[in-house]
């Protein structure tokens, strides 16, 4: 279903390949604090050990399952367990990735799970479940090679094997159980809900009947009759006939459009002034049913979406405005994506490093993220989670939810400013000039502290400071030579 089942703010991070550990941590050190509602964990259950001449350990490894047992790079089923009661007992709640419409891709005989299932591929045999032949879609699927051919054909798309992955048939009452079992364990251990992955490649009604027998939400942490919250990755960039709005009667849908859309404004394809309806009006799903991000691990490194206007970490000053404002605005479920860097080699626009997995040891144990003194990450691990602009305006979001956008202005180009209720007010400068500019902030006299150039500490502004008039307006300035155009101020960070 819908809700998140978080009263924690609005704001999902990704912790993308995070050890159990680690992030039982970081809810208690910096999560729950700073007013996140909850994690996307990468998938808990066990996958194939990819040791490939030069593909070894690619993060897509775990986007291959072996069995539905919790045991992964991440940390084993304890670990997980400790993990999620520490998190809940913060107020961030847990949502694992769920891999349930393949299994694995075509595997020398003898490759092992990670946690040391045997399987077959090329039998479509996993007795780690068990799954057999029987279990499979390859009599439902109609192409010549048995793998996805043509995206304009919806039974294709769900009957065939994606990137050659064995196609686990939804439509039978066995596979139906095990999935269900897989998720009810992850339930009773204490989730929230599901991110449920390569949703376009099952069919609704399969997919409607597996989450309606998925249990209420484990109570020591949830009201009686929770359900999980759902949310389905679809790509649907248009011109498909699987549509996004095919998979929202059964629970949210990510909006792959949004981010795509983002990104072209902040590179300056498009002006931030036509933002002002940035939601419906652009054709995107109901904000009831939308899951939004600026980008995902996928789209991330240039495929799944999206291309090369994605903006990420890696153009770090658009991809905080792009950030602030998509925390800003009243339209869709957040996440934000917490990444780990890598060596792109890129060659005729294609990262032929692409595949590379987290940050490791010789043994590609994946190593934990350490952070400086000034709560940065350190080494290959980038937590933007942990940005200050982007961090500040997690806490922004969760002060000025229930609202919707009022006292829109632009000046006809790249310079836009927006309240939310008489709660918060953001503006962007994203022009190569200055703004000032006396605007209409919303809130009730007084001085506030801009959450992006600094921090609220002891009654006192770390950055720049904003005095809001009786008449709510006050004079905005955003300098082209200040480390973000982005200026931003709400109820709680008054002085
Ligand atoms: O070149 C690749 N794949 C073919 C092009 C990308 O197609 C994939 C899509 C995909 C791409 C675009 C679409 O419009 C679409 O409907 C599906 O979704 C996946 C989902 C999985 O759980 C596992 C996968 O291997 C894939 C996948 O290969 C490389 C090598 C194998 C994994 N992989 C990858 O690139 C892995 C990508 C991947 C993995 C996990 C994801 O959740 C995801 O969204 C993409
Ligand atoms: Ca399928």
């Amino acid at each position: 279903q819908w809700d998140s089942n978080s009263d924690n703010g609005e704001v999902i991070v990704h912790l993308f390949e995070w050890k159990w550990a680690d992030i039982a941590a970081e809810c208690e050190n910096f999560l729950g604090p700073k007013g996140f509602a909850g994690v996307q964990t990468s998938p808990p259950n066990e996958y194939v050990v990819a040791m490939q001449d030069v593909v070894k350990r690619p993060w897509w490894e775990r986007y291959q399952p072996v069995s539905y047992k919790i045991v992964s790079r991440s940390g084993d089923e304890n670990a997980f367990k400790d993990m999620v009661q520490r998190c809940n007992a913060v107020g961030v709640r847990i949502y694992p990735d769920a891999v349930i419409n393949h299994m694995t891709g075509g595997w020398p005989s003898g490759t092992p799970g990670v946690g040391g299932s045997s399987f077959d591929s090329g039998s479509e045999d996993y007795p780690g479940v068990p799954f057999s032949g029987f279990d499979f879609n390859d009599g439902n699927c109609n192409s010549g090679s048995g793998s996805i051919e043509n995206y304009q054909d919806a039974n294709q798309v769900r009957n065939c094997k994606l990137s050659g992955l064995n196609d686990l048939n939804q439509g039978t009452e066995y596979v139906r159980s095990m999935i269900m079992g897989y998720m009810n364990h992850l339930i009773d251990i204490g989730v929230a809900g599901f991110r449920v992955d390569a949703c376009k490649h099952m069919w609704p009604g399969d997919l409607d009947v597996i989450f309606n027998g998925l249990n209420d939400l484990n109570t020591n942490y949830f009201p009686a009759g929770s359900r999980p919250m759902i949310f389905q990755e679809v790509i649907d960039q248009g011109g498909e006939p699987v549509t996004a709005s095919q998979y929202t009667g059964l629970g949210r849908v990510t909006e792959f459009k949004y981010g795509l859309s983002l990104g072209s404004a902040f590179r300056g394809n498009n002006k931030l002034t036509y933002l002002s309806n940035f939601g419906e009006g652009w054709g995107f799903l109901p904000r009831a049913y939308s899951l939004v991000f600026v980008d995902n691990h996928d789209n991330q490194r240039g495929h799944g979406g999206g291309g090369d206007q994605i903006l990420t970490f890696r153009t770090p000053r658009w991809y905080k405005m792009a950030t602030a404002f998509t925390l800003g605005w009243p339209y869709g479920y957040t996440r934000i994506m917490s990444s780990y860097n890598w060596p792109q080699d890129i060659q005729n626009g294609h990262d032929n490093n692409d595949w590379i997995g987290p940050p490791h040891d010789s043994n590609y144990n994946i190593i934990s993220p350490t952070f400086g003194a000034d709560g940065a990450c350190q080494g290959d691990w980038v937590c933007e989670h942990r940005w200050r602009q982007i961090t500040n305006m997690v806490m922004f979001r969760k002060v000025v939810h229930g609202t919707d956008s009022n006292d829109w202005w632009d000046n006809g180009n790249n310079q836009i400013a927006f309240c939310r209720g008489n709660k918060g007010f953001l503006a962007i400068n994203n022009e190569s000039y200055d703004l000032k500019q006396t605007l209409q902030t919303c809130l009730p006299a007084g001085t506030y502290c801009d959450v992006i150039s600094g921090n609220v500490s002891g009654g006192s502004c770390t950055g720049k400071s904003v005095t809001v008039g009786s008449d709510g307006t006050a004079y905005i300035e955003i300098l082209t030579s200040e480390d973000d155009g982005v200026l931003a101020i709400h109820a709680q960070s008054k002085v």
